[in-house]
């Protein structure tokens, strides 16, 4: 127990507030001013102190999404949560992380308090906000936005009183607030210690979100003590362009400024000036002539200031998940035996590029890859298209006939996307040619020897077509040897690692971010469309988006994510439609009509805007 705050000062404090109904009287300093506001708060809101909170669990299934929905925030805790869990289980507590909303993500510790916490709901999938739970460390802290111990009684609610809780909340770069980090004990053990270690261990944890967002750009670490800096106590701000565009807490501090200076803020004016990128400490003074030590990593100077620096490589490729990686790799040996592979998924679940990344990664890489997509080309053409001609083999015909794409992938890859729709016809002389590994041209020039890999894709059932007698079972049992099956993005872990992924893959401009919460929604969104879907839409949202002001979760269309993630088009579809073509527009503006520019800036073709825009 705190010794400011003890028992009896807080049992006064409570009959004077609950039993005497004085709400709004100062009670004489017997509980902290924030513990006062929250009750104060708790009591407008109409909640009754002696009942028991109202909760209505998350199910299992609820549960799992949400997680899901925050696999980076809780990725990025791990470590903290685990050297905190190890104190936890030696003074009895659990280590709790919370989404910013105050409901219960995790929670890890000591059995027996966890049982003894399990009965008042101090367990994952239950909501600890303020307005429901009343006065707790989690919620408090959230609405105060800073670090709060709640013990025994200084809780709302009378049955929380067995509860000492430390929290503190989880900011971004940006200074949204991402989650919540609490220790949570007996009332009855004293935790003196509970509020700084979590304190500590959220600092580690905000700097772990520098280090993967902004590694290798400008940050300048700084503190008033030279020996925290280094540490987690230290502050940080990031420049871009000579503009502060992230900082921590205690950065802000120590230059007196608020979040307000976030792309607001120029570096001369917080600092007499920003140190050499060299890595070593420097002793300079902020904008109000106080000393402060400073290091500033990053690139070389001649790109730090007033120009903005190319964009560094990206790491590109496509994002397969360690699973669906495995799944490949075995593909590549089942290529080098030459045995076909059959890749099934959605449709824009990467079915082409998983065919590529084959390709890639087999020895036949330097050979062409030839992609023919059976449902696109016309049933009067794919014969010839496949299979070649001679000279006059009909009319119109090519003056000196046509190899066919089966010869083109003579020592390489054929890849026959969307197989199920290939004609019945076809399908016998394919499988001919399978068997004999030689093509006779149309117009009966002599057969010829191939050797290709064979990959095909389909987002059909092909043993359904089987049935239906739409496709040869014979054709089937040969092409379906090995087959990988890509999920639909809605059932890939860590989404919203995958839609930061993407977002860096697809926006070149560093300037232009998502903030933690519009990824999560992004990530909880059903994506009908698959990886495609999402991918236009980033694109979309870059288009919209201004540098240094993080995408918002305003700017995304209300029914982006709060749907639950199913597999059916939702109306949605209908609004992000309608979102792609206003950003198609912008970009437009923005390149002063040109079409050829906005395609390219958009990473579509020409004609595709065309089409989008004119004929809308
Ligand atoms: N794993 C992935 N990582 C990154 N981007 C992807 C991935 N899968 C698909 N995409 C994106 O989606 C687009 C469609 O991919 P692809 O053509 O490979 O899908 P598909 O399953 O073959 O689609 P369809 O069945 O409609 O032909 C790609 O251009 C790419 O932008």
């Amino acid at each position: 127990m705190r010794p400011d705050a003890s028992p009896r000062s807080v049992l006064a404090a409570r009959k004077q507030f609950f039993q005497h109904g004085r709400p709004d009287r100062p009670l004489d300093g017997l509980v902290p001013e924030p513990i006062l506001r929250s009750w104060q708060r708790c009591a407008a809101r109409g909640l009754d102190n002696a009942a028991l909170p109202r909760l209505e669990p998350l199910t299992a299934h609820e549960l799992s999404a949400i997680t899901e929905r925050h696999e980076r925030l809780r990725r990025l805790c791990r470590p903290e949560i685990e050297s905190l869990y190890a104190d936890a289980m030696q003074t009895g507590c659990v280590v709790i992380l919370t989404d910013a909303d105050g409901l219960i993500l995790d929670a890890l510790g000591n059995a027996d308090f966890a049982a003894r916490a399990a009965q008042v709901a101090l367990r994952p999938g239950v909501m600890w906000g303020e307005s429901s739970t009343g006065t707790n460390a989690v919620g408090t802290a959230l609405v105060e936005g800073r670090p709060i111990a709640v013990h025994g009684g200084e809780h709302y609610y009378d049955p929380h009183g067995i509860l000492s809780c430390s929290a503190a909340p989880i900011l971004d770069p940006y200074g949204q607030t991402v989650g919540a980090l609490d220790l949570s004990g007996p009332a009855a053990v004293d935790h003196r210690h509970a509020l700084g270690l979590v304190r500590l261990a959220v600092a580690q944890i905000e700097h772990r979100f520098f280090d993967e967002d902004f590694a290798g750009r400008r940050i300048l670490r700084l503190q008033a003590d030279r020996a925290l800096l280094g540490t987690a106590r230290e502050g940080v701000l990031v420049f871009e362009e000579d503009r502060l565009v992230a900082a921590n807490r205690a950065g802000l501090g120590l230059v007196g400024a608020d979040w307000s200076a976030l792309g607001a803020a120029r570096a001369d004016e917080l600092l007499e000036r920003l140190p050499r990128a060299d890595g070593q400490t420097h002793a300079l003074r902020d904008g109000a002539g106080r000393p402060l030590f400073c290091r500033l990593d990053g690139p070389p100077p001649s790109r730090m200031i007033g120009v903005l620096a190319p964009p560094a490589r990206r790491e590109q490729g496509p994002l397969f998940a360690p699973t669906e990686r495995e799944a490949i790799a075995r593909a590549v040996r089942m290529v080098e035996a030459d045995v076909p592979v059959l890749i099934r998924g959605e449709t824009g679940t990467g079915k082409e590029l998983a065919a590529r990344e084959i390709h890639r990664l087999s020895t036949r890489a330097g050979g062409p890859f030839v992609a023919v997509n059976c449902a696109a080309v016309p049933e009067t053409l794919i014969e010839s298209e496949l299979f070649g001609y001679e000279e006059g083999a009909f009319t119109g015909a090519r003056r000196h006939g046509r190899k066919g794409l089966l010869r083109e992938a003579q020592g390489g890859v054929l890849f026959l996307d969307e197989i199920g729709d290939m004609p019945l016809s076809l399908q016998s002389r394919l499988l001919r040619v399978l068997q004999d590994r030689e093509v006779a041209p149309l117009g009966g020039g002599r057969p010829v020897k191939v050797d290709f890999a064979l990959l095909c894709a389909t987002h059909r059932d092909l043993t359904a077509l089987v049935e239906a007698g739409s496709f040869r079972q014979d054709l089937y049992f040969r092409i379906a040897h090995y087959t990988v099956a890509l999920p639909p993005l809605r059932a890939l872990p860590d989404r919203a690692g995958i839609v930061r992924e993407l977002w860096r893959q697809l926006v070149d401009d560093e300037r232009l971010t998502l903030t933690e919460g519009c990824a999560a929604r992004l990530a909880g969104h059903g994506w009908p469309g698959n990886f495609r879907q999402l991918a236009g839409t980033l694109r979309a949202l870059a288009a919209l988006a201004e540098p240094y002001r993080p995408v918002e979760e305003a700017m995304l269309p209300p029914e982006i994510g709060t749907a639950p993630v199913s597999a059916s088009p939702s109306a949605s579809d209908t609004t992000l439609d309608a979102l792609t073509v206003e950003a198609m527009r912008r970009t437009l503006e923005a390149c002063g009509g040109n079409v050829s520019l906005a395609a390219r800036r958009l990473g579509i073709n020409r004609s595709t805007l065309y089409r989008r825009l004119f004929h809308a």
